[in-house]
């Protein structure tokens, strides 16, 4: 099967509850958390996380998310930079009241296998995609990171996947994303301990790709990193990529609702709710 076939194949099951309009945003004028823009003089697209004041991943920000990768496909853009439009913080992860306390059992079905479909139109997509880390990226604003093909980060941030210590356990296709970037002993390292690297160590193991000072800089860098593939057939790439990719996607979407509900039983467990829970209250009172 061919891979935009691949991409397409979603069980039935799967499919009943992407397509459902459950869970939409209520709001017609609710503001969108996802913006989109074209860089004038490159031609690339500008994604910016726009659900303030974290970017904190739900079930709607991922819906919108796909909304935008697939227009961005249809339109065959040349390239895609994902940012974040707030302060500080590029994104903060899964959205913790999606998990806790105690979550919907329908929602939180739908809410995982968006986070799965983001994953896949991510790092499947078959643009090149480079994701400009202006701000913190723990946990799910990591694997969003880990899912472009190239990574640009502002000094003084902190990036990795600190699930362990919350409680939360990696799927392998979380895994496996983390191990085409670092090598096997270096993503276990950093998975079990959880431990969040500032951006220079980041860059030292080789998670990030390039440290910049400000957003113009990082302009600059995308464009060279863009600019590699000028000279190469858009088809050729985009085939060549998905080709590498292609077994830890396809994994994925044989095992969709499985990996769902492994991760629903994981997260109802009355240990995990507790540790999540104490993990929410010790980021709520940090402030007070
Ligand atoms: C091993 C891979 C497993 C893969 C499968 C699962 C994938 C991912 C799992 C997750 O993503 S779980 C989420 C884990 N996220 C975190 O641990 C990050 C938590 N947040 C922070 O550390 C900090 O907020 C920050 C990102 C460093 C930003 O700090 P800042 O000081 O700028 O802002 P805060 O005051 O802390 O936050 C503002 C406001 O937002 C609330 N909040 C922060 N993060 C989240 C979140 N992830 N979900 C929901 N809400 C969040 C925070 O509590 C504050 O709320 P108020 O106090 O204003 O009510």
């Amino acid at each position: 099967m061919n891979f935009s076939r691949l991409l397409k194949t979603t069980s039935a099951l799967t499919s009943r509850w992407l397509c459902s309009g459950r869970f939409q945003s209520t709001s017609a004028a609710a503001q969108k958390l996802v913006d989109v823009s074209v860089d004038s003089k490159t031609g690339v697209s500008i994604v910016s996380l726009n659900r303030k004041p974290v970017n904190s991943l739900s079930l709607e920000l991922f819906k919108e998310f796909c909304g935008v990768m697939d227009d961005l496909e249809s339109e065959k853009v040349r390239g895609m930079i994902l940012k974040s439009s707030c302060d500080n913080v590029f994104s903060s992860g899964l959205d913790i009241t999606e998990l806790y306390p105690h979550p919907d059992e329908d929602r939180f079905h739908a809410f995982w296998l968006w986070f799965q479909e983001t994953w896949i139109k991510l790092y499947g997509s078959s643009f090149p995609t480079v994701a400009f880390i202006n701000g913190h990226a723990p946990a799910g604003g990591c694997v969003l990171a880990i899912s472009c093909e190239y990574r640009i980060m502002l000094p003084y941030y902190k990036i990795g996947l600190n699930e362990a210590p919350v409680g939360i356990v990696a799927p392998d296709w979380v895994v496996n994303s983390l191990k085409s970037v670092l090598a096997s002993r270096k993503a276990e390292q950093l998975l079990t301990s959880g431990r969040l690297l500032d951006t220079q160590e980041a860059f030292d193991i080789g998670l990030i790709d390039k440290i910049v000072n400000n957003e113009e800089e990082a302009l600059a860098r995308s464009e060279e990193f863009f600019s590699t593939f000028d000279n190469v057939p858009k088809l050729a790439r985009a085939l060549t990529k998905q080709q590498v990719r292609k077994n830890e996607i396809s994994k994925l979407i044989k095992n969709r609702s499985n990996d769902a509900k492994l991760f629903l039983n994981h997260i109802l467990r009355p240990e995990t709710q507790k540790i999540i829970g104490s993990y929410f209250k010790s980021l709520k009172d940090r402030k007070k």
